[in-house]
């Protein structure tokens, strides 16, 4: 592999055990790394605010819960797991009067930091440890002995051990048991945003929709579009996960097989290639960013408006009246800790 990547053995507990680790925010990153810090002997305090709704989950776990200044002054080390688009003020308001010479600040992803939003003084180590999943997953991964691969990146390193800290952090909540990746800020933030929106997240649900969209409008039923574009999705790309596109490609019929090699290249052509190679170019150039961050600040009038559009798209009735035939299906999401 090109990469460098760091186990169980490559990191010392040790860096972290006697310190104080501040985690801010409780949902899906901070839960889960919150009670694996503490499970690994680290002393955690969380900060949230005074009406936080994550407050009672975490004092339930036998957290200290503070504001998230107090968690930042009385931490060594400051780990942000509030959402990117919070984080600014978070830092301005909460954390920066607490930062001294000495002291971390962590991130679970470096949107912040990649685009200049936080500019975190010169004497504090600056690092990101990035789980490569959910946060449910990488507790009950931890809790089952296991691991979910981590991003670790070093942005400052003022104490000149910045990537021993990270990677201790790192194995506090399970990662390097899987394999922790050394990477950059700048390579773990375009690429994740790349990803979700190209590919995982604004890629595949426009296919899903698309697809629904065409076999509707030319007449099919609309539940049996919906088990073609949609539920039968799950089940290609579990295969993909375990195996790659050869071992789904190995497990499908040789008719599908042949659509899917005749007929894929087709739909995804250079016209979409390149249309992606323009959106890794908004990401890059920092237009996205500024585009979101002023969506933001204006109150996400675009993004509530495309949210009930897509809300509203006919695929979500179909389905959940599909989803209410199957009672394996819309189990809701619980944690496991
Ligand atoms: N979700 C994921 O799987 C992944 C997320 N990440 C990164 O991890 C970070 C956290 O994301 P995620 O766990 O999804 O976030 P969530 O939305 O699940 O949780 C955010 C938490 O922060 C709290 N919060 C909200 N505003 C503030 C504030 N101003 N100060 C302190 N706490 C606040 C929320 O409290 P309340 O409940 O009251 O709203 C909640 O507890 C992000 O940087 C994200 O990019 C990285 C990898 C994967
Ligand atoms: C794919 C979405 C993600 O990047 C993630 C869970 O990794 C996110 O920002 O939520
Ligand atoms: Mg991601
Ligand atoms: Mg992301």
């Amino acid at each position: 592999m090109s990469v460098e990547v760091f186990y169980d053995d490559d990191a010392d507990l040790g860096l972290i055990q006697g310190r104080t680790v501040a985690v801010i925010g409780y949902g899906s990153q901070g839960h889960a790394h919150a009670l694996s810090l503490r499970d690994s002997g680290v002393d955690v305090v969380i900060g949230l605010p005074a009406g936080s709704k994550s407050r009672p989950k975490a004092e339930e776990q036998g957290l200290r819960v503070r504001t998230p200044g107090e968690a930042a002054a009385e931490a060594d080390i400051i780990m942000i797991l509030a959402p990117d688009t919070a984080q600014r003020a978070l830092y301005t308001e909460s954390i920066a009067p607490h930062l001294a010479a000495g002291k971390a600040l962590f991130f679970g992803h470096g949107f912040n930091i990649r685009y200049g939003l936080i500019q975190p003084p010169a004497d504090v180590d600056v690092a990101m440890v990035a789980p490569k999943g959910p946060g449910h997953l990488v507790r009950r991964q931890y809790v089952d002995g296991k691991g979910v691969p981590c991003l670790v990146a070093v942005e400052q390193d003022a104490s000149g051990n910045a990537f021993g800290l990270a990677l201790a952090y790192t194995k506090a909540i399970g990662g390097t048991r899987a394999g922790a990746i050394r990477t950059t800020f700048t390579e773990e933030t375009e690429t994740d945003l790349f990803g979700e929106q190209a590919v995982l997240c604004g890629g595949a649900a426009a296919l899903v929709q698309t697809g629904f969209e065409v076999l509707t409008e030319a007449g099919y039923a609309p539940e049996v579009a919906y088990f073609e574009c949609l539920h039968e999705l799950k089940l290609i790309v579990d295969l993909m996960y375990e195996g790659g596109i050869a071992r789904m490609r190995y497990s499908i019929s040789d008719t599908a097989e042949y659509g899917d090699l005749s007929r894929g290249p087709r739909v995804i052509d250079s016209q979409v290639k390149e249309r992606m190679r323009t959106i890794l170019g908004e990401i890059r150039s920092g237009e996205f960013a500024r585009e979101w961050v002023a969506e933001d600040e204006a109150g996400r009038p675009n993004f509530a408006k495309w949210r009930a559009e897509g809300a509203a798209h006919p695929i979500e009735e179909t389905g959940s009246k599909l989803r209410g035939m199957m009672s394996w299906v819309d189990r809701p999401i619980t944690e496991t800790a």
